[in-house]
C-alpha cells in the first residue's frame, strides 16, 4: 500500500486544480485519437440534433390531427409522419456511430494506458516491489484502469451527446415559450448543487472502495501463488478470514456508495419529474386560456423531458466521471513513482567489459532499520575471471552484496565499480546486460523451455539455443520430453523438477554469455545424480567470468579461486581454502563443522548449506 494514499487530505482550493490536471493528463491519452474523437463528436451532433427535431414535430402532429377531428385530408399527417420517420432512422445511424468511434477510442487509450502503466512498473526499482504488494498494483492494472475505460468510452459519449440535446433543448425551450422556460429552469442550480455536493462524497467513497479491493486483490494474490504453504498449514480459514475481512471493508465502502448513489438518483428524479409536474399545471392553465395551442404545450412538455433527462443522466455521468477521476489518481500516482535508481544523464560506454569488479569502502542499508547498516566497510577488488564464493552466518549479508552489483539497490556509501566505472555511471540497460543472475529460487515463465532459453539472448538462433541447453546438461532431458523444447513448462516452471528448472536458467544465463555471473547456489535437495548435473553445468558456466558466487556446496567452495567470508556485513576473512583453513577462524570452524556432518553421514544435515551459509 502506499503510504497515507486514503488518508492524504487535500484542500479545498487544491483539489479542483488536482483533478483539472488529472483530466488533463488523460486527455493526453486522448491526443492520438483527435480524429477518431472529432468524427464522433460531429456524428454526436447530427444525431442529438435530430432528435431535437421531433418534439417540435409532434406538437404540429397534434396540432395537424387530433385537433382537426372530422376533416378527411390526412395529407398534413401522413407527411409528418414519414418526416418523424426519416428523422429517426438517421439519428440512429448516426447514434450508432457516435458509439462506436467513441467507444473505440476508449478502447484504444485505455490499452495505452495499461502498456504505460506495466511499462513504467517495469522500471521501478526492488526497493519499490518490497513496499508493494503484487495484488495492489495489479489491481490498479485492471479494475482501475477498467474504471477509467468505463469513462473514456461510454461516458465521454453519452456526455457529448447529453451536452448537445441539453444546449440545444434549452434553447428550444425559450423558443417554444420563455415563460414556461424560466419556471422549468429555475430548477436547474438546484440540480447542480445537488450533483456537486453528492458527487464529491462518492468519489471520495470511490477511492475508498478501490483502495479496499486492491489491499484484498494483494492478500488474494500471496495465497493463491503460496497455495501449497496455505494447505499444508491447513490456514485455509485463516486465509479465509484475511480475504474475507478486506471484502468487508469494501462492501462497506460500496455500500456507501451505492447509497449516496441512489439518494443523488432519487433527489435528481424527484426535481426532475416535479417540475415536469409544475409545468404541466403552468401550461395547462395558458392553454385554457388560449395563450397557447395544446401543440405547444405539447412540444414544450417532450422538449422540457428532453432537458429533465439530459440533466439527470449527466449527474450520473458526472458520478462516473468522480470515479473515474479516483482511479486515475491511482494510476497516476503509480505513473508518477520515479525509480530511486537515477539513470546517469551522460552514461558512460560499456561495451565489451573485462568484468573487473571492485567495491570501495562500500556500506549499504535498505533503509528501513534505524540501527546498523547492513554492509559495511567493504573494501576488495575482484580482478576479471576470478570465481569468488562468499561465504557466512544467515543474514550475514552475502544475498545483499550481489544485489549491489546489477544496481538493484546502491550503495549507501563508498563506490562500486565495474573495470573502474561507478556502477552509478552507466545506463543501467548496459550494466545488466554484461551481469548474469542464477537465483537459487530458479524463476522461469509460463511458456516453452525454448521461449525460457531464449529469454537469455532474444534473437539466438535455435541452434544456439541447443548448444546453450547441451553445456547446461539439459538437452537430454528436454528431448525426452514428447514436445522436447515445445514442452511447456506451467506458471513459474512447476512442471519441471528442481533440478530441471535449475539446468534451463543455467542454460538461459549461457546463452546470455555475461561477463559478471552471480550465481546463488540452491540449497534445496537434489539428489547426488542431478546435483552432479547440475554442478557440471555450472563449472562450464562459470568458466572465464568473473563469478560471484553465494556457495552452498563444499565442491564450489574448494574450487573457487577465492573465498570471503562474510558475518554481519563485514569480511572478516579473504583467501583460498587452503590459506583460509590454515589460518583458522571462522571459515575453518564453518568447514569443519559442515565436514564432520557429512563424514558422520546424517543424510538430512549433509548439506553444504547447512553449515557454511546457513547457521
Ligand atoms: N529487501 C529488504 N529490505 C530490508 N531488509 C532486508 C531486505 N533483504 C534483506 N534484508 C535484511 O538484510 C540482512 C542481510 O540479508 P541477506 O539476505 O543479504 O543475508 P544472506 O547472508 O544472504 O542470508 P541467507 O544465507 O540466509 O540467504 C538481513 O538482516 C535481512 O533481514
Amino acid at each position: 500500500m502506499l503510504p497515507a494514499r486514503s488518508t492524504r487530505t487535500v484542500s479545498p482550493a487544491a483539489r479542483p486544480r488536482r483533478d483539472f490536471s488529472q483530466l488533463r493528463r488523460l486527455a493526453q491519452f486522448a491526443r492520438p485519437y483527435v480524429p477518431l474523437l472529432a468524427l464522433g463528436i460531429v456524428c454526436t451532433l447530427f444525431s442529438s440534433g435530430l432528435n431535437l427535431v421531433f418534439p417540435g414535430l409532434f406538437g404540429r402532429l397534434i396540432d395537424a390531427s387530433f385537433l382537426r377531428v372530422g376533416n378527411t385530408d390526412t395529407g398534413p399527417l401522413d407527411r409528418i409522419v414519414l418526416l418523424l420517420l426519416g428523422i429517426f432512422a438517421l439519428s440512429a445511424a448516426f447514434g450508432a456511430a457516435q458509439s462506436y468511434l467513441l467507444s473505440r477510442m476508449g478502447a484504444s487509450v485505455v490499452a495505452d494506458l495499461r502498456r504505460a502503466l506495466f511499462s513504467h512498473l517495469l522500471t521501478l526499482s526492488p526497493r519499490f516491489f518490497a513496499a508493494h504488494k503484487t495484488g495492489d498494483l495489479t489491481s490498479r492494472l485492471t479494475a482501475d484502469v477498467g474504471t477509467v475505460q468505463g469513462v473514456v468510452s461510454t461516458a465521454l459519449a453519452q456526455l457529448f451527446s447529453q451536452a448537445v440535446t441539453l444546449v440545444g433543448g434549452v434553447v428550444l425551450l425559450f423558443v417554444t415559450s420563455a415563460r414556461l422556460s424560466v419556471v422549468t429552469l429555475a430548477v436547474i442550480p438546484l440540480v447542480i448543487g445537488t450533483a456537486i455536493t453528492i458527487g464529491r462524497r462518492i468519489r471520495r467513497v470511490s477511492r475508498q472502495v478501490q483502495d479496499a479491493i486492491a489491499a484484498a486483490n494483494a492478500n488474494a494474490e500471496e495465497a493463491i501463488s503460496g497455495v501449497r504453504v496455505v494447505q499444508s498449514f491447513t490456514a485455509e480459514d485463516q486465509e479465509r478470514e484475511r480475504y474475507g475481512a478486506g471484502i468487508l471493508v469494501s462492501f462497506r465502502a460500496a455500500l456507501q456508495r451505492a447509497q449516496l448513489q441512489a439518494l443523488m438518483a432519487g433527489v435528481m428524479s424527484f426535481l426532475t419529474f416535479g417540475a415536469l409536474a409544475v409545468v404541466l399545471w403552468y401550461g395547462g392553465r395558458q392553454v385554457l386560456s388560449g395563450a397557447i395551442t395544446p401543440g405547444h404545450l405539447v412540444s414544450f412538455l417532450f422538449y422540457a423531458l428532453q432537458v429533465g433527462i439530459t440533466v439527470a443522466s449527466l449527474t450520473g455521468i458526472f458520478n462516473q466521471f468522480q470515479e473515474a477521476l479516483g482511479a486515475s489518481g491511482r494510476i497516476f500516482e503509480l505513473l508518477d513513482t520515479r525509480s530511486d535508481l537515477p539513470e546517469a544523464s551522460r552514461p558512460a560506454a560499456l561495451q565489451q567489459p573485462e568484468g573487473r569488479v571492485a567495491f570501495r569502502d562500500v556500506s549499504f542499508d535498505y533503509g528501513d532499520r534505524g540501527d546498523a547498516p547492513i554492509l559495511s566497510g567493504l573494501d576488495f577488488e575482484v580482478p576479471a575471471g576470478q570465481v569468488v564464493a562468499l561465504v557466512g552466518p544467515s543474514g550475514a549479508g552475502k544475498s545483499t552484496l550481489v544485489g549491489l552489483i546489477p544496481r538493484f539497490y546502491d550503495v549507501t556509501q563508498g563506490q562500486l565499480l565495474i573495470d573502474g566505472t561507478d556502477v552509478r555511471e552507466l545506463a543501467l540497460h548496459d550494466l545488466r546486460a554484461h551481469v548474469g543472475l542464477v537465483p537459487q529460487e530458479t524463476l522461469l515463465f509460463s511458456g516453452t523451455i525454448h521461449e525460457n532459453i531464449l529469454y537469455g539472448r532474444p534473437g539466438a538462433s535455435d541452434a544456439e539455443v541447443q548448444q546453450a541447453a547441451r553445456a547446461a546438461n539439459a538437452h537430454d532431458f528436454i528431448v525426452g520430453f514428447p514436445d522436447g523444447y515445445q514442452t511447456v513448462v506451467g506458471e513459474r516452471g512447476v512442471k519441471l523438477s528442481g533440478g530441471q528448472r535449475q539446468r534451463v536458467a543455467i542454460a538461459r544465463a549461457l546463452l546470455k554469455n555475461p561477463r559478471i555471473l552471480i550465481l546463488d547456489e540452491a540449497t534445496s535437495a537434489l539428489d547426488s545424480e542431478s546435483e552432479a548435473l547440475v554442478q557440471d553445468a555450472l563449472e562450464r558456466l562459470m568458466v572465464g567470468r568473473t563469478t560471484f558466487v553465494i556457495a552452498h556446496r563444499l565442491s564450489t567452495i574448494r574450487t573457487a579461486g577465492r573465498i570471503l567470508v562474510l558475518e554481519a556485513g563485514r569480511i572478516i576473512q579473504d583467501g583460498t581454502h587452503e590459506t583460509l583453513m590454515a589460518s583458522g577462524g571462522l571459515y575453518r570452524e564453518l568447514y569443519e563443522m559442515q565436514f564432520r556432518r557429512q563424514a558422520e553421514g546424517a543424510a538430512e544435515l549433509d548439506r553444504p548449506a547447512a553449515s557454511l551459509t546457513g547457521v
